[in-house]
């Protein structure tokens, strides 16, 4: 395989290239964000252009739109969609009961829904997004732009008392100016070093005026695709508490990781 590629790459490389044989003909599945999402779109596109594999998929941000339109997978909406067979991402960290802290590329609100509405979530990544207790990533959560001075304040307050090693909350920035998600909202990150009782947090949240969402994923996920720079990959499933272990080949695929370093 290419040399350039980083353990790191080659871990959500093949993450991604064994999610994308869950994939069959004739599926709606909805396309994570973020750099291993992104291996995974590239995947479905070289199997849509190679064995003429038909899918429709929703995407979770404007970005993956782009690419999945760029690698020839059909893209729908998810009203047009309704519900999906499957939806593969990526995560921040995931814990051994395979809930997730997701929106580290600050598209959790679409992503959180995409999942919702699938039969199944596969979420792929290498093994550092591991954890014993979600909260070491900041928790990222969606809120409207108006007031959310006010928000972060109220945010901060619902903190007192909950089960968190840290309460700093701060806006994501763009620079010099404040991040805006595809649907025109702030992030705060949440940095609490440890979340006890991430079920209550979520909930908790998820109450305050002005917060849209939050990146925790309580009971979505199904499976856990974890690579490694070596090519193996292993294989959590939370409803048949499996763990199965394969390897990729890597030189087939020599081309696509070209396509990928670009
Ligand atoms: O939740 C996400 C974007 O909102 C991503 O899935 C998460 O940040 C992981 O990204 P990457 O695969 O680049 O590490």
């Amino acid at each position: 395989m290419s040399s350039e590629l980083s353990p790191i790459d080659k871990a959500k490389f093949v993450a991604a290239k064994q999610a994308s044989s869950y994939v069959e003909d004739g599926m709606k599945v909805g396309l994570g964000s973020g750099s291993t999402a992104a291996w995974l779109v590239k995947c479905l596109g070289e199997r849509v252009e190679k064995e003429g594999l038909k899918i429709k998929g929703v995407p979770t941000s404007s970005r993956t739109a782009a690419l999945a339109r760029e690698v020839g997978i059909e893209v729908i909406s998810l009203d047009e969609a309704k519900w999906l067979d499957l939806t593969i991402d990526g995560a921040d960290e995931y814990d051994g009961n395979l809930n997730l802290i997701k929106g580290g590329g600050g598209s959790l609100l679409q992503e959180k829904i995409v999942a919702t509405a699938s039969d199944q979530m596969i979420v792929i990544a290498d093994a550092s997004k591991q954890v014993e207790t979600l909260g070491t990533f900041p928790l990222p959560i969606e809120v409207i732009p108006f007031g959310w001075q006010t928000t972060k304040t109220l945010v901060e307050e619902t903190l007192i008392g909950m089960d968190v090693l840290g309460r700093k909350v701060t806006l994501r920035m763009n620079g010099d100016a404040p991040f805006y998600t595809d649907e025109g909202n702030h992030i705060l990150d949440m940095h609490l070093n440890r979340i006890g009782n991430a079920r209550q947090l979520s909930l908790i949240v998820n109450q305050i005026p002005g917060v849209v969402e939050n990146g925790l994923f309580i009971d979505i996920c199904d499976v856990v695709i974890i690579g490694f720079g070596d090519g193996r990959v292993e294989s959590r499933d939370i409803n048949e508490g499996s763990v199965e272990e394969d390897r990729i080949e890597f030189v087939e695929t020599e081309n696509l990781f070209a396509d990928l370093n670009d």
